[in-house]
């Protein structure tokens, strides 16, 4: 048993249980979590959906959705005990009375987490149907899924509405990649070692890549997807989130708001992005038909549900720069897309070449040093350093080798399996502890961000570049570096999915 103290049992509602997302990510996390004994024993898990459904053809559902997306032989024992705590209640959220069902199965004197897997526009529907039943006091937690919005002004509303109810310590934004174990080692990583910690600045580094490369296309979801673009999807949240990790000052403690309040002051140092400088620093693109990993798959506009004229972005690269002390005149270039060769995130820090070249004509190019943290998969983190080859020459001259210190983490640590994302991220809200989710004036910043870029790209009226499902993105996407003498990180093509 691995229970803590400050763990409380809470009713944990799912609002939108038999959804997309909770059936492949948020019914196998919990379950998870129940294997590792992290749900505390008086927990109680409360499904909510529009399916008439009882309660057996429920936990029948969830057995069948962990079966097929989380672990193909359920334990028996653990699935006991999660069946145990598993409700059901019919509801429509977007009418008020349907919400006095909860009366009878949410005990007030508890913690209630109510997680929204819902579309988004519905979230003031939830929040209003709660408070009409006058569920909601200062112990109630609430979890919104992204996108908090579709720009500035719709997540503005968004969150106008939720906060009618809520405070923002009530309030925990989901951005999965927080929960990601190797995006959580940035902190350690950074503020644990002196070697990265004295040398992160613009005096020792060069540029820093941040790469988000998918194999998948839209996998069926044209609708979200087509409105929102890749800009949307994932720069304005994941990408932003990584860069903000990457480059914040040290938080003066690890708690929510010291993290959040150093992350903020990064979003708003980020140059702005308009008509005046769009060309040169951002590409967009969109896949045509190609192979991935050997398999013919079809171009954007060839997806189930397309339209045809569609110009939504499935590429972005972007040349970011932070106006601040520290990462003066230090790139950090971004790049995200769909049906790219394979699915790896990275982020690669390039450090600067060496002041003086010691070894003589044949080194004349000594290779900067690199440290490149390797979200997913292989996750880990692995240092390009110059060594001498071992051994005698007649010379007498040193013979000078790349290498690589390479630290994976499933060699290096002896767990069997590292967590997903969602079983982080549901443990920490059980927890309550608001660290890994984004405070509203986050999200808010990076919108505006975003929304300048969007607004130019539109003024450009260009379309997106073409490029071949299985390829890295448009050609431009190359010249945005190789103008600069630089080059993207050559991501290792992993085989599996
Ligand atoms: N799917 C994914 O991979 C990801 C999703 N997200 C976000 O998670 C959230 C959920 O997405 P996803 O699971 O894909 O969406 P789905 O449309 O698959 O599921 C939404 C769920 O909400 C229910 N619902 C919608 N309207 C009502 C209503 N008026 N009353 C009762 N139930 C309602 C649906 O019920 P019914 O089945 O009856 O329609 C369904 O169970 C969204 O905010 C999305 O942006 C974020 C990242 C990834
Ligand atoms: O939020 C989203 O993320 C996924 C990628 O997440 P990952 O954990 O598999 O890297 C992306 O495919 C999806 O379009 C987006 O909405």
């Amino acid at each position: 048993m691995v229970m803590d103290n400050s763990f409380e049992p809470c009713d944990f509602v799912l609002f939108g249980t038999l959804g997309d997302l909770s059936r492949r990510k948020l019914l196998p996390s919990l379950y998870q979590l129940e294997k590792a004994e992290l749900i505390h024993p008086d927990t109680t898990i409360i499904g909510v959906a529009r399916q008439d459904i009882s309660v057996d053809e429920y936990r029948e559902e969830v057995k069948n959705n962990i079966e097929k997306f989380g672990e193909k032989s359920v334990c028996e024992v653990t699935w006991e005990r999660l069946k145990a705590r598993l409700h059901y209640l019919c509801v429509d959220m977007k009418d008020a009375e349907s919400y006095r069902a909860f009366d009878e199965c949410v005990d007030a004197s508890r913690t209630m987490v109510c997680y929204l897997a819902t579309p988004p526009p519905i979230y003031g529907d939830i929040c209003r149907g709660l408070h009409s039943c006058n569920i909601i006091d200062s112990s109630v937690r609430v979890v919104l899924e992204k996108p908090i919005g579709h720009d500035l002004e719709s997540s503005k509303d968004i969150n106008d509405q939720v906060s009618e109810y809520f405070k923002e310590s009530q309030i925990y934004r989901i951005d999965h990649y927080l929960g990601k174990e190797t995006v959580l080692n940035l902190i350690a990583l950074r503020f644990a070692n002196s070697i990265f910690a004295t040398n992160w600045d613009h005096n020792c580094i060069d540029h820093v890549q941040i790469s988000v490369a998918e194999s998948v296309g839209i996998e069926g979801r044209w609708g979200y997807f087509d409105d929102a673009g890749q800009m949307r999807d994932m720069v304005q949240n994941h990408l932003l989130q990584i860069l903000s990790l990457v480059a914040m000052e040290p938080p003066a403690t690890l708690d929510a708001d010291s993290i959040r309040d150093e992350k903020l002051k990064v979003l708003k140092a980020l140059r702005p992005i308009n008509s005046s400088n769009i060309s040169e620093t951002t590409v967009r693109g969109q896949y045509s038909s190609g192979f991935v990993k050997g398999h013919e798959v079809p171009g954007y506009l060839e997806e189930e549900d397309a339209n045809t004229r569609s110009q939504t972005e499935t590429f972005v690269a972007i040349k970011a720069e932070i106006d601040n002390w520290r990462w003066a005149g230090v790139p950090f270039y971004l790049r995200t897309g769909k049906r790219l060769p394979t699915k790896v995130s990275e982020v690669v820090i390039y450090f600067k070449r060496q002041p003086h070249n010691l070894f003589g004509d044949s080194f004349q190019n000594l290779p900067p040093n690199k440290l490149v943290i390797r979200v997913q998969p292989d996750e880990g983190v692995e240092i390009t350093v110059m060594n001498k080859v071992p051994g005698l020459t007649s010379s007498g001259s040193m013979d000078l080798q790349k290498s690589k210190l390479d630290l994976s983490f499933s060699e290096a640590f002896s767990q069997d399996r590292i967590p997903d994302a969602y079983e982080k991220l549901l443990l920490e809200v059980m927890l309550g502890n608001q660290a890994l989710f984004v405070r509203r004036d986050e999200v808010e910043q990076a919108w505006k961000w975003v929304d300048s870029i969007l607004e130019a790209w539109k003024h450009t009226n260009e379309p997106p570049e073409p490029y071949q499902a299985g390829t890295w993105g448009p050609v431009a996407s190359i010249g945005l570096l190789a103008r600069e003498n630089r080059s993207w990180y050559e991501s290792k093509v992993v085989k599996k999915k």
